[in-house]
């Protein structure tokens, strides 16, 4: 079994909701994401998967959220946009898109700072 990992990022605004502190209140982040998957066999060429279409397919997706307001977005109309909740929906979302029988999401990870990460996997 082999694991690969490719991070990108984000920039968004959004407040955390039943929540009592700062962060109740309109705020940003830029948001670093690490996509781990893992591939059962390698191709001709020695891969798992394309790092290249890892980053593609990830940054396709965070583009909905790239400077938008989070807490407006369909996702996250009646949940709070944590980072909790940030990973497990790209995790869900990059499933569908990624998953095959070589290939499957394993985990992904989405740090709100350079001392503050959330990860979310099927155990
Ligand atoms: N488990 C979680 N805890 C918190 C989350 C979260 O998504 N999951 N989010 C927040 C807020 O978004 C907040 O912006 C982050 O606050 P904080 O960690 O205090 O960030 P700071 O940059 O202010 O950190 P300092 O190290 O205190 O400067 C809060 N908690
Ligand atoms: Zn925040």
């Amino acid at each position: 079994m082999y694991r690969l990992t490719i991070q990108t990022h984000f920039a968004a605004a959004h407040n955390l909701i039943n929540y009592q502190g700062d962060c109740e209140n309109l705020h940003g982040h830029n948001w670093k994401v690490e996509v781990q998957v893992r591939a059962h066999q390698l191709d001709a060429a020695g891969l798992g998967i394309d790092f290249k279409v890892l980053k593609k397919e990830a940054n396709r997706l965070l583009d909905e959220l790239d400077h938008k307001y989070l807490n407006d977005l369909e996702p996250f109309k009646d949940i709070s946009p944590s980072s909790e909740h940030i990973c497990r929906f790209l995790f869900e979302r990059l499933s569908a898109r990624l998953n095959s029988d070589n290939v499957q999401v394993d985990e992904v990870r989405v740090w709100e700072s350079d001392n503050a990460c959330a990860s979310y996997r099927l155990d």
